[in-house]
């Protein structure tokens, strides 16, 4: 099987490294294609698969193409994609918002996975939820999900919604994260600690709540009862978060993400009928 990657940024780079490293594909069999020629050269640096500074070169020999490239560049790729493109490949895109609708009519074919990762993908971590249109095979779909799962864990959904939702949850989450993190940080270096301390406090700290988490089927609220005593330091923080509505005020940030997935698909064009 033949594999290309169109786009070799955080995600596209992500995810052929780590296609390579798996050995899931025999050697000279995946192809990588960014149109920057700084990016191509740090691209060939890397030693682990074939780059190409042509489409016209990569494109008509792949059998599996994941599309890399920010959600605005995507009209663009597929005008340029299409003359080259035949049915019996398979595109797998991982643009936040793009519609397989759209993916279809803009390169003329019917093989489309929609995914979308996160950035932990970068060490193996990743969280990846998928969909695919009908004229995907089961057995093409368990090829795409052992490409996917070479950067983590993944979930196959049964419709575009979904993707969209998990856009709010796992594929914009790891910003919440860093988002807590800083303000944890903040406090620690208002506290008068040294960036250095503040930093391992506050990472350390969420890499052992994350193993607990992790460890068992416990909901997240069962073991903030574990920390926090009566009438202690832990119950105040949670009353003033409490009083000041942060669980709410998150939630509301992941719909926020979810309704612009929703936006980006409506920009891009309509929704479609997929299988999981
Ligand atoms: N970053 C993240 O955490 C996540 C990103 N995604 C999705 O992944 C996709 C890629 O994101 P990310 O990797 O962060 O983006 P990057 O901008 O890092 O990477 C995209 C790469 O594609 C190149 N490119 C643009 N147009 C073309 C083209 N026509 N042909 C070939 N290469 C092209 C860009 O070059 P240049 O820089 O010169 O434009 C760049 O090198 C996005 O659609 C995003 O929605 C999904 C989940 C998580
Ligand atoms: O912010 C974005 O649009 C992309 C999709 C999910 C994470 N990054």
């Amino acid at each position: 099987m033949n594999v290309l990657v169109i786009g070799g940024g955080n995600m596209g780079m992500t995810y052929a490294e780590a296609i390579a490293k798996s050995n899931f594909l025999t050697s000279g069999s995946l192809m990588i294609f960014d149109k920057s020629e700084e990016k191509q050269a740090e691209l060939r640096a890397s030693n682990l698969f074939v780059v190409h500074a042509q489409l016209n070169t990569c494109l008509p020999a792949a059998d599996v193409v994941l599309i890399a490239v920010k959600p605005i560049h995507a009209s663009g790729l597929m005008a340029e994609m299409k003359p080259m493109v035949s049915a019996g490949q398979l595109f797998v895109s991982i643009m936040a918002g793009v519609t397989i609708d759209t993916i279809k009519q803009g390169l003329g074919i019917g093989k489309v996975v929609r995914a979308m990762p996160n950035l932990p993908a970068l060490v193996g971590l990743g969280m990846t939820s998928f969909t695919a249109s009908e004229q995907v095979s089961r057995l093409e779909l368990a090829a795409v999900e052992r490409l996917l799962d070479t950067t983590g864990r993944s979930i196959n959904l049964s419709s575009e919604s979904e993707i969209d939702a998990s856009t709010g949850i796992s594929g914009s989450g790891p910003a919440y994260i860093f988002y807590f993190m800083q303000a944890l940080m903040d406090a620690a270096l208002k506290m008068g600690f040294h960036e250095e301390n503040a930093r391992l406090l506050v990472g350390q700290t969420f890499a052992g709540a994350v193993e607990l988490f992790n460890s068992s089927d416990l909901s997240p609220e069962a073991w903030m009862a574990k920390v926090a005593s009566k009438g202690g330091t832990t119950r105040a923080a949670l009353d003033s978060m409490d009083d000041n509505n942060v669980n709410a005020l998150i939630q509301e940030a992941a719909y926020a993400a979810f309704r612009r997935a929703e936006e980006l698909g409506k920009q891009t064009g309509g929704k479609e009928a997929v299988h999981a």
